[in-house]
């Protein structure tokens, strides 16, 4: 590993000249393209390896500094954060996402970050437990009905919970009830696979080109387009931004929104927040419980914890608020899928000034990318880094980890803002499942991670149903 040299991160010591960072030779190029387009996490798996904390992979025309070190990240993210705006891959997002808060910079994402941070404060989002249960048990309930049948398409369910789940939480709406929900999972697949089409070719193949993706990309964000009208038409139609109580996120952002002395300006950022909030929210929790579910099946030992401590917690009542404290162990498998299948698996970043990262130079423009996915699996933070473990997150343990070295919310200023609802509904649905249901990978069929702008199953996972 590259030690990183006391005293050096965001500077240089006395007298020593920031290095430049090892990597591959630029005959590897082409070995990286491929990669590059088929094994993202081989890519960065091998850098790390052979290379150590800190690499420079020169890739056709581009430089990628890549730091896996916690020390790094705290610096790239956190304490310099100032000189680095999002990079490549989210750049290529933004042509779905518009100015979302996801993808805005600067003194708009700021605004935007203080409209609609307070609808995810803890205290909100703890009232709305009871719409995340009703949710989940819908979920289980369809789930139910399958026992027994055909291997269920996992990732199809889960991706139709967590997109009920922010209709009702968020928007106050169900999106089920516009038969949307279908059509905006649809979408959102063709806007991930033409963003990450975009970001392996490194962009170089010019959009007018009239590729079947392209097309399929146009469509689907006209879709999103239609849906969100749709949503803020009911919406004003049916009075609930004037209703006193309205505090959803839909509400805040009509309000605020109106506030933009152009009309159409308005209308295009509530267009780009809602779907931005629509992508990040549901993405990351599907793939967090995919994983999960997965993890528990290939662990029956862990799937008998969970099991015990879903029914001595909840018995048969829907879970509340005050249970999170009380699932413990269901946090800790939720913690531990979050770190070996990080669903952001990649937070890409770029320099706007010259910087100094752990003694490496950075120049000013460069693409910078953290990696949870192999921070996460540092040898030397994490033992065994591939086992899955979840005795690792136990909170009675003491451990001299660094903080860093865990990032499945990312860090910083640009921190998630769903993170207390994504936990909450990860760890309630995990225990609900489990309490009464075994899920079981179908055999001979390969999970394969497959690291689009959120790290999810290649084809989807199938899984059949039984009660357990
Ligand atoms: C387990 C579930 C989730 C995971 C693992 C996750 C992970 C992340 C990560 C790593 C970031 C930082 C990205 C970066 O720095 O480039 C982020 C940002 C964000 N997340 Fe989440 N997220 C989850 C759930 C949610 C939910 C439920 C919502 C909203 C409904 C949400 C909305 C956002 C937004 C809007 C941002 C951008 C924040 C900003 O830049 O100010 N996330 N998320």
């Amino acid at each position: 590993m590259t030690a990183v040299v006391p005293g050096t991160v965001g500077g240089t010591r006395d007298g020593i000249p920031p290095r430049v960072p090892p990597g591959p030779p630029r005959r590897a190029t082409p070995r990286l393209l491929k990669d590059l387009a088929t094994d993202r996490l081989r890519l960065m798996s091998t850098a790390a390896r052979n290379h150590g904390d800190a690499v420079r992979m020169a890739i056709g025309p581009k430089v990628l500094y890549f730091f896996n070190h916690p020390d790094h990240a705290k610096h790239v993210l956190a304490d310099n954060s100032a000189n680095y705006h999002k990079g490549i891959g989210l750049v290529q997002a933004r042509r779905a996402l518009g100015d979302g808060l996801l993808t805005s910079e600067g003194e708009l994402w700021r605004t935007q970050r203080r409209t609609i941070q307070p609808v995810f404060q803890h205290r909100r989002i703890a009232g709305k437990a009871g719409v995340v249960a009703e949710e989940a048990a819908r979920l289980v309930a369809r789930l139910r009905t399958k026992a027994g049948g055909p291997p269920v398409d996992v990732t199809a369910e889960l991706t139709g919970l967590t997109l009920g789940v922010l209709g009702r939480t968020l928007l106050d709406t169900d999106l089920d009830a516009f038969n949307s929900i279908g059509t905006v999972g649809a979408a959102f697949e063709a806007v991930q696979d033409q963003a990450m089409f975009e970001m392996v070719t490194l962009s170089m193949v010019p959009q007018w080109v009239p590729l079947p993706r392209q097309r399929r990309f146009r469509r689907a964000r006209r879709e999103l387009e239609r849906v969100v009208a749709t949503l803020v038409s009911e919406h004003l139609r049916t009075g609930g931004d004037t209703r006193p109580e309205a505090d959803d996120v839909l509400s805040r952002l009509v309000r605020s929104t109106r506030a933009e002395p152009d009309p159409a300006v308005g209308r295009r950022r509530m267009r780009d927040e809602l779907v931005t909030l629509l992508l990040a929210g549901h993405e990351t929790t599907a793939s967090t419980l995919g994983w999960a579910l997965y993890l528990v099946d290939r662990h029956p030992d862990v799937f008998e914890r969970l099991r015990a401590e879903a029914v001595a917690v909840l018995g048969d009542r829907l879970p509340e608020h005050g249970d999170l404290r009380r699932l413990t162990y269901t946090t800790m498998v939720v913690q531990e899928a979050m770190r070996l299948y990080p669903p952001v698996w990649i937070l890409p970043r770029q320099a706007l000034a010259g910087d100094v990262v752990g003694g490496y130079a950075v120049p000013a423009g460069a693409d910078v990318l953290v990696c949870p996915y192999t921070l996460h699996r540092h040898p030397e933070f994490w033992p065994d880094p591939d086992r899955f473990d979840p005795e690792r997150f136990d909170p009675e343990a003491t451990t001299d980890r660094p903080r860093y070295a865990y990032l499945p919310f990312g860090a910083g200023p640009r921190f998630c803002v769903g993170s207390h609802l994504g936990m909450m509904e990860a760890v309630f649905v995990l225990a609900m499942i489990t309490r009464e249901l075994r899920l079981t990978a179908v055999p001979g069929r390969p999970v394969v991670a497959e690291p689009m702008l959120s790290l999810r199953v290649r084809n989807g996972l199938a899984m059949t149903v039984r009660t357990a």
